[in-house]
């Protein structure tokens, strides 16, 4: 990858750790765009939460989206999921957890969805591969998920293409 190369092999979100202002303006950025999609997605798309009783935002930052659906369904049960550096500090009304690695422990979170918000495009078909898998292994890896349907949500920007 083009960006690891010039970076010591660093990713983009190792030296985002190491430099606590562009940190501060990515996040933050991350928090606006995240403020203007939760807002349509709980009211406009509100059926696809239908049936779901705990939910991991998967890359959920700083947790705005994930706030935004519990405050929307009190009943359902949010974890952010990130980085370490990007969850540490954050606390209040939801869970937060943190790996180095994507998507390996939280197998075991008993959760039955995974939110998945500007995630799969930072990430090669073999990345986004293991990825999905991973949450759908999260979702309905045994006999009692797979009685309650899990899901797994995927919110991405396309662009309107008119094809006339
Ligand atoms: C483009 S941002 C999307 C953030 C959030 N979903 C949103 O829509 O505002 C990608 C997120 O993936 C997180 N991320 C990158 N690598 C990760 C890893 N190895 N494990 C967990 N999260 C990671 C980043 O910290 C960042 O919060």
């Amino acid at each position: 990858v083009p960006f690891e190369a010039g970076h010591d092999g660093a990713s983009f979100w190792e030296c985002m750790e190491k430099d606590p202002a562009q940190k501060k303006a990515f996040y933050e950025t991350m928090v606006g765009d995240s403020k203007l999609v939760a807002g349509v997605l709980v009211s406009e798309c509100r059926e696809v939460f239908d049936g779901v009783e705990s939910l991991v935002d998967v890359g959920g930052g700083t947790g705005t989206m994930a706030v935004a659906i519990a405050r929307a369904f009190p009943k359902l049960n949010c974890t952010v999921f990130d980085l370490p550096h990007v969850v540490a500090g954050n606390r209040g009304e939801l869970y937060y957890r943190s790996y180095t690695a994507f998507c390996h422990d939280f197998l075991f979170f008993g959760d039955t969805c995974a939110l998945l918000q500007w995630i799969l495009h930072d990430w090669d078909d073999e990345g986004c591969l293991k990825i999905l898998k991973c949450c759908r292994e999260a979702v309905a890896g045994d006999e009692e998920k797979k009685k309650k349907k899990g899901k797994v949500i995927i919110v991405v920007l396309t662009p309107k293409i008119n094809l006339t």
